[in-house]
């Protein structure tokens, strides 16, 4: 049995950081331990532009730790009026990594999100030129689609299409829910990848609904079936190199999950590497966790991959029942009040 694992230090392809005081507050449990993270663009206005991009991004290297080494890699939010120039300006400004599409209403902070792909199809033709990826929440948002076929409906109206049309866009479908996801990006050709969650390869719908209903176990896209979970670990631990960690950490103060209309988004990032280690394990596959952590993102992303490591080892530690997040607004982070049994060192 293996007791510790040494990865080259990994990376976070898919984070939620937030802003202001909830950023200082999450920032160094990411830090601790990922060299760079996709920062999501979803703030309170949205991330649009490179100006939005380039000041967010000097606030969260104001909000790190002296003595934390961390690269966070901008995103804009695609909206309805997002120019083929703006795209240009990103990629020359070497800050900004991808562009996220939120359909329209998906999800946390998505009300400025795109009606309809079609209406940027010059700017989905500029990132194919320039080489800028497209970062999908794919999850269609017709109110006739039932939320548990969301996910599936998006792969076959919106990204099949997508790709027939630009086959040379580089595109990551973001946090993985069913094996038709899994399916399809592994079907794919190599401009197509997929980010995998800790949570969705660790738990069900039934960890949301069993015995009573568990606001933080609610994220979007929605847990799935059991099947679904056994196609997403089958793929996190096949060694394909389009599929890649990306922790979709996403922090909501307390009151606003435990509520009549809880938000979506489970906080993970104070346990992200123990988390996908206990699920690699769990299949006997924690020899394929560094290239799933550490390789194929950044060679996805033709960045360079990173150098130094974290250890992990086979130690019990009891996660602690909050996080300190908002003045009187406590953090539930995942596995709250639990044991987990890797342990990051140092
Ligand atoms: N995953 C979630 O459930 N929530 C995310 C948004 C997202 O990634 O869809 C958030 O920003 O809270
Ligand atoms: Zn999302
Ligand atoms: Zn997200």
């Amino acid at each position: 049995m293996t007791d510790t694992l040494t990865l080259t230090r990994p990376d976070d392809w898919h984070l939620h950081l937030r802003d202001g005081a909830a950023l200082t507050a999450v920032l160094p449990d990411t830090a601790r331990q990922f060299g760079r993270a996709i920062v999501m663009p979803n703030l309170k206005p949205p991330v649009t532009t490179v100006a939005d991009a380039e000041a967010y991004r000097a606030r969260i290297l104001a909000a790190l730790p002296a003595g934390m080494t961390f690269e966070p890699l901008m995103t804009l939010y695609l909206t309805d009026r997002t120019t083929p120039d703006e795209i240009v300006r990103a990629k020359a400004s070497g800050i900004v990594h991808g562009v996220k599409l939120y359909p329209l209403g998906a999800t946390t902070n998505s009300d400025s999100g795109v009606s309809s792909l079609e209406h940027c199809l010059p700017v989905l033709e500029k990132m194919a030129e320039v080489g800028l990826p497209f970062l999908l929440h794919g999850e269609v948002t017709d109110p006739d689609i039932d939320i548990f076929d969301r996910e599936a409906v998006f792969i076959e109206r919106t990204l099949a299409p997508l790709i027939a049309r630009l086959p040379e866009l580089r595109v990551v479908l973001e946090h993985i829910t069913t094996a038709q996801a899994a399916e399809f990006v592994a079907s794919a050709s190599a401009n197509v990848a997929a980010t995998l969650t800790a949570h969705h390869l660790l738990m069900n719908r039934n960890a949301m609904l069993v015995g009573g209903i568990r606001p933080h176990h609610y994220c979007l896209p929605v847990l799935k079936r059991e099947t679904h979970r056994q196609a997403l670990l089958k793929a996190a631990t096949s060694g394909s190199a389009k599929f890649f960690l990306g922790t979709d950490s996403a922090p909501h103060a307390r009151h606003t999950k435990e509520a009549a209309c809880g938000c979506a988004g489970m906080y993970t990032a104070h346990a992200a590497l123990e988390l996908y280690a206990e699920a690699f394990d769990s299949v006997g596959a924690l020899d394929k966790l560094e290239a799933f952590a550490s390789f194929n993102g950044p060679d996805f992303y033709r960045l360079p991959r990173n150098s130094g490591t974290v250890t992990l080892r086979r130690e019990s530690w009891t996660v602690p029942a909050t996080l300190a997040y908002l003045d009187d607004a406590p953090l539930v982070p995942l596995r709250a009040g639990e044991t987990l049994d890797w342990k990051l060192q140092g």
